[in-house]
């Protein structure tokens, strides 16, 4: 009854005041649980790194506790016993060094990436060692050295391995059951102290582990909602709300890339400046909404043109728009251009008003850009080319000079 209204209130106390934060209101997308898993291995291999300090910074002092001892004249309560743990000691100590050594902690990353079990198993063995050590350090009289290293181990497990229970309680466990048993079975009985020790240990353990753990949740998924955001204003940059193509930002940060690596390719980048005809008179006709929805299908009619992925369709300004090709001759360009003009034409957007056809057409301008010119000087080019096809009768291309 007591035990059941203190575990109630214990409960409360974790859920409402340490977790109260976990109920914000987050969408778990796929995308989110990816990060949640790389940032986890991200974790575990930081974490793998600061035990290894941690089993060196351990075994240096067991070493040098018995040295001083021995310095001062005082005797380490010695024997058989103390002789194992500082052998022991002794040959995980280079081992760990050996380790170091050998691959510069490159092995911390590869462990990081291990599945979660097969960690498990390696901080079990760990766990295993490291009982065994705090158990004949305790049957050596060494109540105080055993009883700090048994906190020193599971508090430093504690802010390295909280990102994963399973990791952190396979060390966790051996550590604290193997001396208990251990002493249970070789020189019973086991004493009230130790017990409760453990006990406030573990709840401390866990206690920490769920607020460490709230606390990476919660950056993870800050994180996760920042990189949203990022990428949200990033299209919001980069594209044309009404088309949601590439808009002028994006071409022109595209078209000086491609002109700075245009010495490394064989075929420069060329552009098709690309004008709906008679728009002005198709808006007076249909009205605004009509004339946006219009743009909207030549977008389409172009992406579906336009088919290489290193190529990129953008609206360049009004009823204005330009084509990137990134590695195309100009024959090629010439070729998509016919392509550009047949997607159009075969949209049979009605346009009364227009003195070239009965459907909506366009008018092109290619320009390939040539060894140090300029951004500016190419894409007058294009356009001279295109103000060509206008006067010679719109509803064509011309190739720049
Ligand atoms: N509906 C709509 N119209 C736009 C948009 N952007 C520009 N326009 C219109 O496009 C028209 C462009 O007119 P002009 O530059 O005279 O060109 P044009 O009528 O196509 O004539 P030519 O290019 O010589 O064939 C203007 O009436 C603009 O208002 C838009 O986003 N939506």
């Amino acid at each position: 009854m007591v035990f059941g209204k203190i575990r109630t209130l214990l409960k409360a106390v974790i859920d409402d005041y340490i977790l109260q934060l976990a109920r914000v209101n987050f969408r778990e997308t796929p995308e989110y649980h990816a990060l949640l898993v790389r940032s986890t291995r991200s974790a575990l291999s930081s974490a793998i790194r600061w035990l290894w300090l941690v089993g060196v910074t351990c075994s240096s002092f067991i070493l040098t506790q018995r040295e001083i001892l021995s310095l001062e004249g005082m005797q380490s309560n010695g024997g058989p016993l103390s002789e194992y743990v500082h052998r022991a000691t002794l040959f995980f100590l280079v081992l760990l060094l050996v380790f170091a050594l050998l691959s510069r902690f490159h092995w911390a990353k590869h462990i990081g990436a291990l599945k979660n079990n097969m960690l498990a198993a390696g901080f079990a063995f760990l766990g295993c060692y490291w009982g065994l050590v705090i158990f004949f350090m305790s049957a050596n009289q060494q109540i105080i050295f055993s009883m700090s290293l048994y906190f020193i181990l599971i508090f430093s497990s504690l802010a390295a391995l909280y990102v994963s229970a399973l990791c952190l309680y396979s060390f966790v466990v051996p550590v604290t059951l193997l001396p208990l048993i251990a002493k249970l079975i070789y020189f019973p009985p086991v004493n009230v102290i130790n017990v409760l020790g453990v006990f406030v240990a573990l709840f401390l353990v866990e206690t920490g582990r769920r607020m460490l753990s709230h606390w990476f949740i919660q950056a993870i998924r800050q994180e996760y909602t920042n990189q949203t955001y990022a990428a949200a204003l990033d299209e919001i940059a980069h594209s044309d709300p009404l088309t949601r193509i590439a808009n002028r930002r994006q071409f022109d940060g595209r078209l000086n890339k491609l002109i700075t690596l245009a010495p490394l390719s064989n075929t420069p980048p060329t552009v098709i400046l690309i004008d709906v005809d008679y728009f002005k008179k198709y808006n007076d006709r249909y009205g605004h909404l009509m004339g946006d929805e219009c743009l909207v299908s030549v977008t389409q009619a172009l992406t579906r043109a336009v088919r290489n992925a290193g190529d990129l369709v953008a609206r360049y300004g009004g009823e204005e728009f330009v084509v990137v090709l990134s590695d195309v001759t100009l024959e090629r360009a010439q070729d998509i251009a016919v392509r550009i003009k047949t997607e159009i034409n075969s949209l049979a957007i009605p346009h009364a008003a227009s003195d070239v056809a009965d459907h909506v057409t366009i008018s092109q301008g290619i320009a390939q850009w040539r060894p140090g010119e300029s951004v500016e000087k190419l894409l007058s080019r294009a356009d001279s080319a295109l103000y060509r096809s206008k006067e010679q009768g719109r509803n064509r291309f011309s190739v720049a000079d």
